[in-house]
Parts: structure tokens; sequence; C-alpha cells
């Protein structure tokens, strides 16, 4: 094989067999492959390598054509999508060139176990989510405050710090976190193995209610619903929120509409740089393959620009791209491949903060439920970060529990594991790519202590 390219494309897959059984086990709307096409000069064909699914009818769009195929090739169907050429060979293969793809891949073959269970999506209608619950609800208390992002931010040392709160206790599970609204509201343990399926709501509800449940042994619900704590309200923390794009703000909105959201955003290049240190720690990749923090930056940008987030900003003008419905359409896209990766992308935080603001109009709800603060200042000034933090959420900052006064300045601190910072050329470039979001943003927040808080 003389040429080999590599792309990832959204294909519409109507229909999805599992190989071994025969079976449509998925039929859908918009699945993601990662197709890689090698011209075999040999067989004068394109072999198609689709990573992840093997579809049996697909309509590729998009990248197929940035594949720059030399003809003549084999099929003819990338301009009129359609189903490709049957004789076109079809390989299942795992990519393995950072280890990030075989995982991608593994859950994809598990929603596939599941198909029933495989894009379901709750309702919410944003006129019935307005109608707020009294605030002494169980349901209400429970979904007090909840820390949205970022990743790596300071949002454990934040949320332990609002726990010397008297008032304040935690709804989520590990370190504070719940993740609600990204996994358990699907998850099929609780209820005897059924799904909840009518609305968001309602299954929130019955997670709280349901206290023998899987969830309530091991999250504080069942604090906040003991009789002696009805005065006090939960708050969780889950960092992937601000990173996930609308449906997940959507579905918190729809469960929770009267929740505050609090960001803590720490520049991000530190930010990337921690991440990176979190996840290649020898003590949770032990033995797996590491990449450098170049390449590790470099997968996430190309991953940027192949989905139309990044474009050129010399013949696209950045301001008229920004908030344009095509930037976020792209950042959809972008996030259904990285996953709960983007080491790059977590930190265009004005893209992540302008969509959830944007869903917040939907629910009638106000910026003031919002509250980003600054992580390199909660860091120097924690006791003042808390003192921001409490206020928001309506509870006097006076009341600190005596024997808990001081503040976590360094909680959840990664262990760095080597002496080499970020290289100054990646730090440059990071810097310039960086700069016009970072603007972008101290705009949208609008005072002045954020402009320019990350400026060289
Ligand atoms: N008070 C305070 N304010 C701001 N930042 C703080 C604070 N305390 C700790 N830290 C630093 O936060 C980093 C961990 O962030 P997270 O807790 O958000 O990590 S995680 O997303 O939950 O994995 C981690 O940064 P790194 O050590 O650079 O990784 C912590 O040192």
């Amino acid at each position: 094989m003389s040429s080999h390219h590599s792309c990832r494309i959204v294909v519409d897959t109507p229909r999805v067999k599992d190989k071994s059984t025969q079976k449509t086990v998925f039929t859908g709307d918009e699945s993601a492959l990662l197709i890689e096409a090698s011209l075999d000069h040999r067989r004068n064909k394109v072999v198609l390598v689709m990573i992840g699914l093997s579809a049996y009818s697909i309509a590729a769009t998009g990248c197929l054509a940035r594949l720059a195929l030399p003809s003549p090739v084999s099929f003819s169907s990338v301009d009129k999508p359609k189903s490709f050429d049957p004789s076109v060979s079809r390989v299942r293969k795992i990519h393995t060139r950072n280890g990030q793809k075989t995982r991608i891949f593994k859950s994809q073959i598990q929603q596939l176990k599941q198909p029933k269970y495989f894009n379901q999506e709750y309702t919410c209608d944003a006129q019935d989510a307005a109608e707020y619950l009294p605030e002494t609800d169980l349901i209400r208390r429970s979904l007090h405050g909840i820390i949205i992002g970022s990743m790596k931010g300071g949002t454990q040392a934040l949320h332990t710090n609002l726990l010397t709160h008297p008032k304040i206790l935690s709804s989520g599970m590990h370190h504070g976190e719940l993740h609600f609204f990204n996994r358990l509201y699907k998850d099929r343990r609780p209820n005897n193995g059924k799904v909840y399926r009518q609305n968001i709501r309602d299954a929130f509800a019955r997670v709280i209610a349901n206290r023998g449940s899987y969830y309530s042994q091991r999250n504080g619900m069942k604090d906040i619903a003991s009789q002696q704590n009805k005065h006090k309200v939960g708050i969780h923390s889950a960092p992937i929120y601000l990173f996930s794009g609308r449906k997940i703000v959507a579905r918190m909105l729809c469960a929770a509409p009267w929740v505050k959201a609090t960001a803590i955003l720490r520049n991000p290049i530190d930010r990337a740089f921690s991440q990176y240190h979190f996840i290649y720690s020898s003590i949770r990749k032990k033995g797996k393959h590491k990449p450098s923090f170049d390449q590790f930056i470099l997968d996430d940008i190309t991953l940027l620009k192949e989905t139309g987030v990044l474009l050129d900003w010399n013949t696209t003008s950045f301001n008229s791209y920004a908030g344009s419905e095509e930037e976020f359409q792209a950042w959809e896209q972008y996030l259904h491949y990285a996953k709960a990766n983007g080491p790059v992308g977590r930190g265009l935080y004005s893209i992540q903060l302008e969509i959830l603001l944007d869903e917040f109009k939907k629910y009638n709800k106000s910026r003031d439920d919002l509250l980003v603060l600054q992580s390199e200042s909660s860091k120097e000034y924690p006791q003042e970060t808390y003192h921001q933090a409490i206020q928001f959420l309506g509870r006097e900052a006076r009341t600190v529990r005596k024997h808990r006064h001081v503040f976590a300045k360094d909680h959840h601190a990664t262990k760095y594991l080597d002496d080499a910072g970020i290289s100054e050329g990646t730090k440059k470039m990071l810097y310039e790519l960086y700069q016009p979001y970072n603007e972008r943003l101290y705009n949208l927040l609008g005072t002045d202590e954020w402009t320019g808080v990350w400026d060289e």
C-alpha cells in the first residue's frame, strides 16, 4: 500500500448489524466512525478500515473528500452519499496509536450490547421545568448547586471548602462527584434494572426517593434526606459538565432549573498540563503507552481542526465565526470524538460558557445563576473564593464550622512525575491558540478582574 490516509467522519448509520448474530442492533441517526482509507495498488481498490462499528449501509459525508484519494478508486459514492460499493473490503480493527482509540472502541461495543439504551434521550418541556419546586423540597435541596468545571481547575478544593459550611452537604459520591446527568441517569442498576425512561426530572426524583438503592448507599443523598438536615442543601462537583455540550446542560436544567452553577477556570495551558500528568501518571497508567505532552496536545488540535472548531484565522474571521451556529455545531461534533479527553478543547472556555448561557435562556435562567471563579486566585486566597461561592449559593458566609478553619489550597494536587515543564515552543503555540478565546472570555465575563488574567 503506497498511500495511507485517515480521517474522522460522521456517517449516517440507518442500520448496524452485529456481525456475530447478523441481527440489527441499532437503528438510529448519526454515529461516529473512524475511517482509514488506504490505496491498494495491487488490487486497484480503496480499502476502508472502519473502526468501532461494522456498518452494512453507510453514507459518508464531510471529510472523505479531505482524504484526497488519488484516482482511480473503486468506489464512487463520495459525491452522492449512499451506500458504499459492497466490493470494498471492510476490516474491523482497533486503532492503537496512543491507546485512546481502543477505549472508545470498547465503549462503542458495550453500547451495542445494550441496543435498547443506545442513544436514548429524555425529553423535557422547558416550560414545565421552569416551575420551581419549593425551597424546602427534598429534590430541590438535593441539587442546590453544581460545580461544573473546569477539570483540573480546583473543583475538588472548592467542593471541600464549601462543605465546611454548616448548611451545606455533599450530594455527590466519590470526591463529591455524582455524574448523574452524563452517566447515572441511564444506569440500569436502580429500580431493579429498569431504566428511567419518562423524563429526567422524574429519574432524578426517583434516585433521591430510592434510598435503599445503589446510589444512596454511596452518596450524600441519604444525609440530605434525613430529618435533622432538612434545612441543609446539597452540592456536588461535576467537572465534566462544562465540557459536555448542550445535551447535558439541558438535562441538568430540566431536572433542576433552580440549580446554581459554579465554574472555576484556570489558565488553559496549565490546566492541560495538569490533565496530562493526571492521566498519564505512573499510578493510573502503569505500563501503558504514554505520549509526550506535545503529542497529547497535537492530537487534540488535529481533532479540533478536523471537526471545524479551529479554522485558519487568516482566511476566516475569528470574530464572525465566534458564537455562530456553525461553531457550536462543530463543537458538538468535536465533543463526540474527544469524549472525556480534549486537553486543548477543555480550555476553550468561552465556547463552553456561551453554550451554557444559551441553554440558561431557554430555561429562563439568568446570568446570575452562574458564578465564574478564577482558579489562580482561589489557590492564593481560598477563603475569599469560599466567601464568594457561599454568597452565590445564598448562604451566610460567616457561619464557618469552628474546627475547620483551614481552607484547602493543595487539595487533589497532581504529582508531577518529571521536572520537565512545557517546552517554550509548545507554550507559545498554545498561547497563540488560546489568545482570541481568552479575549472572548474576558469580554463575556466583562469584569476588570478577568481582563488579561492569563496574558503573558
Ligand atoms: N484552593 C484551590 N484553588 C484552586 N486550585 C487548587 C486549590 N487547591 C488545589 N488546587 C489545584 O487544583 C488542581 C486539581 O483540580 P481538580 O480538583 O479540579 O481536579 S479534577 O478535575 O477533579 O481531577 C490541582 O492542580 P495541579 O496540582 O497543578 O494538578 C490542585 O493543586
